[in-house]
Formats: C-alpha cells, structure tokens, sequence
C-alpha cells in the first residue's frame, strides 16, 4: 500500500531510501533548548561543522604545538604545500582543471585581486555589467574598481535588473545589453546563484554570449559552490570566486575558493597584485625579489595562508568525497527542494509565495519565500520559526530563506518545517 505524501511515515520512507542520509552524522547539529537537533536550513549562510573539519584542525593545533616552525616542513600535511592538499577536490567541486584552482584569501578580496587582472580599461572598452541586486560586497568592490582607476561610477556601471513588478532575472534584458552596449563593456560580473531569489543563471550562455563580443566574465559563486553543479573549465568562464563557509561547511570566515581559466594561468605577464606565495616555488627562498609568477592559480597567492583555516576546509572536502561529490549530492538535493516545493505547495500555496525559479534546473538547495498575507510582516514570521526551532534567514526587504542542504538535512526536517510553518501562520 502506498504511503500518503502528506503524512510523517512518507517522509521516513524518503529519508529511508536516501543513500546520504548517513552524512548527518558526520556533523554537528546545534539544539534546540529543549535537547532536541534544531531544524537548521541555514546552509546557505553558514554550513554545519563537519566532524572531520573539528579534527583536522585539532590535528594542525597540535602539530604546532608539538612541532613549532617545523611543522612548515614535517608531518603528514606539512604547512608550506598544504593550501595544494585542498586542490584536487576544489577543482572537482567547480569542474576545473587542478591548475586553475587555488584556496586563498576571502572572497571579496579575491574578486579584487581578479578585477586587477580581468578589468583593465582603456577607452574603448570601461563598463562592468553587474546585477542590478548584487550582493552589496559584490557591488562595493567594483565600484571602488571603478574610483581605483579613476573614471566614472555613473557612467560605468551597468546594472541588470529584474523587470518592474518581477524578483527573477530576464535573459531577453541581459542579451539586449549585451548588443546594445557589448563594445563599452570590459567585464560582466554576476552571480552564479542569486543569493536572495536562489536563481541559478546560465553560465555557460552568458559567458559565450559575452566572449562573442570580447567582454570578460567572472563569477562570483557564494551560492553556487558546494551547491550546484558546475563547469567552469569547460564554460569557459574568465574567472570565479567562491566563499568556502556555506555549502562547503568550512567555517565562519574561512578560506575562499578561485579560479582562473586554463588559458590565462600561463600569461605571466598578466597585469596582477603580487605576493612571495604566488612566485615560483623553487626560488620563493632566494631572496632575490626577482618576481616570478607560478604558471597555475597559484600565481595569484599573496601571503601565506592561514593554514588553521586551510585545515578546516580539508575535512570540509574530506566530507563532501565522502558523500560521493558534487554528482551525488545534487541527485539529493533535486530531491529535497522538491519535497519541499510540493509540501509548501500543497500547504500553504494561499499564504507563501515561492519566488525561486520552478524549473530544477534554475534553482540550488534554497527556496526563497515571501508572505501573502496582507498585514503579516515576513520579519515576525521568521522570528517566529526561531522560537520553535527552526533556523532560517531572513533577508531584506521582504524574504524568508530556506535551504534543505543535502548533505545534513533529513526529508523529516522538511516534513517538520512546512508544519511550523503551518502552525507559525495559523496562530497569527
Ligand atoms: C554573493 C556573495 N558575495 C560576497 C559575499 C561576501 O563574502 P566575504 O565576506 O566572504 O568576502 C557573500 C556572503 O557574505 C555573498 O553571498
Ligand atoms: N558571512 C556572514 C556573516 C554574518 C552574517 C551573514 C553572513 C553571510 O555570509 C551572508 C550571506 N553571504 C548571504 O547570502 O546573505
């Protein structure tokens, strides 16, 4: 007999037939105050601590404890290569070559240190296109690009925005911009998902579209890395910067992600901010400031890296190669946002508006979520969710964010979830 989709028992069954539902218990789920996990769909801005991640950095604590300055050289993962431990699987996650990645710095500083490279105006060619809701560190650093090189923000910046009355990007307006302004523009820069609505955009179109009429394109994947699955090397994207602290489970601030094309890492003569970590590993100890670029991403380090940081996205990566990678965890993650988009839809369609593309192939793990109800401000619905357990976000002006991640988040949860919800708009 078939179970009903609306009951308990359903959801059991799907967290039954879930090859990764043993994941969750190589992380730490936060409780609530009554002992019991919290329902966390907060992936989005800040994943769980994998329990590999707690132990490679106990791991490097106590290597320095035991070892000091030798700790560069000795043990199993020596500090001096240990960002290039992290490489392979960085690569996979992103669909690069190992050479076009490297973990380094943070993502905002990583999107100026490619805008150094990737955005060098010149009369002809001087606007950067972004989105019209990019996040605001994402719209920051290029408009402080633009003062850098002294020209005008007014006349430089070109945004793409939603149609009046519409949250999701139209394509029909991109292409427009494209062969209207195509000649001015040096650089489109834009998300690889969009981290108020979760609309994933095609990379691979815009970049081609872009390339045809020479502009560069980067990407800034906060929300797509660890969550979609992607292809930079073979989109041809210029280049990519990714935050490693939300689908990739490494830690508050921790070490981002980069990614720079095949065919722009052996360009030595590439305009860049320099530093010793990113000159030539033979002679880095010579002492002869003669600079010599890496030929790989590598050649875009400045300092030498955070290794504590590093150690915590080694188990992070460790977690997801568990799993199975990226191929096994989009398989769940189509899954689980849709049991979450039937559930709310079936429940609540009269009182929640989903405004996250429909289409699977457009959207990630998070579902974005805005109030009907005239006179119900989203803000206290969130507030109220917090108090009965649920972890979600809320962004400004008007959305609740929800992300079923796959690689901790049962079907129960999303059982559980529509039905605070249920009951958090029933009692107001
Ligand atoms: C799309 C996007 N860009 C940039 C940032 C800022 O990243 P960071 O503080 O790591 O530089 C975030 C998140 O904080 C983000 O979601
Ligand atoms: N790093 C943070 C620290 C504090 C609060 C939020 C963040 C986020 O990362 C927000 C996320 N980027 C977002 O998409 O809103």
């Amino acid at each position: 007999m078939s179970i009903k989709h609306n009951t308990l028992a359903y959801a059991q069954q799907l967290d039954q037939q879930d090859p990764l539902a043993p994941m969750r218990a190589h992380f730490a789920i936060p409780k609530q105050a009554n002992g019991r996990d919290e329902y966390y769909f907060t992936g989005n801005s800040l994943g769980l601590q994998p329990k590999l991640a707690r132990a490679a950095v106990i791991e490097l604590l106590d290597a320095w404890q035991t070892r000091g300055v030798k700790g560069h050289f000795e043990g199993d993962f020596p500090w001096l290569p240990y960002h290039e431990f992290l490489t392979e699987q960085a690569a996979a996650i992103v669909g690069a070559l190992p050479e076009e990645v490297v973990m380094m710095n943070s993502l905002t500083a990583n999107l100026h240190l490619m805008m150094v490279s990737f955005y060098q105006p010149n009369q002809q060619r001087s606007k950067i296109l972004i989105e019209d809701h990019a996040f605001p560190s994402d719209h920051y650093a290029v408009t402080s690009q633009l003062k850098h090189h002294g020209i005008s923000v007014e006349d430089n910046l070109l945004l793409w925005s939603p149609r009046a009355g519409e949250e999701l990007l139209n394509y029909q307006d991109l292409w427009q911009i494209i062969e209207q302004h195509g000649d001015e523009i040096a650089l489109i820069l834009l998300p690889g998902v969009q981290y108020y609505t979760g609309q994933v955009l095609d990379m691979a179109r815009i970049t081609s579209a872009a390339h045809a009429k020479g502009i560069k394109v980067g990407f800034d994947l906060a929300h797509a890395a660890g969550n979609i699955e992607l292809s930079l090397h073979e989109w041809q994207v210029d280049f990519a910067c990714w935050c490693s602290y939300k689908y990739l489970n490494s830690g508050a601030g921790s070490v981002a992600g980069c990614f720079i094309h095949q065919r722009h890492v052996k360009n030595t003569e590439l305009n860049r901010f320099a530093g010793w970590w990113g000159h030539d590993k033979s002679s880095r100890f010579n002492m002869d400031n003669n600079f010599q670029a890496i030929p790989s991403a590598e050649g875009w380090q400045l300092s030498n890296p955070p290794v504590l940081s590093l150690a915590a996205v080694r188990g992070a990566f460790d977690t997801i190669a568990l799993a199975g990678g990226m191929p096994a965890l989009r398989k769940k993650s189509l899954l689980l946002t849709q049991y979450l988009t039937q559930r709310l839809t079936a429940e609540l369609s009269d009182k929640i508006r989903i405004i996250t593309p429909n289409n699977p192939a457009e959207r990630g793990c998070q579902l974005s979520l805005m109030v009907k109800l005239a006179g119900l401000d989203g803000k206290a619905l969130f507030k109220a969710l917090d108090e009965n357990g649920v972890t979600t976000d809320w962004r400004e002006p008007n959305v609740i964010r929800v992300a079923p991640v796959p690689l901790y988040n049962s079907f129960q949860d999303v059982y559980h979830f529509v039905n605070i919800l249920k009951e958090c708009l029933e009692c107001r």
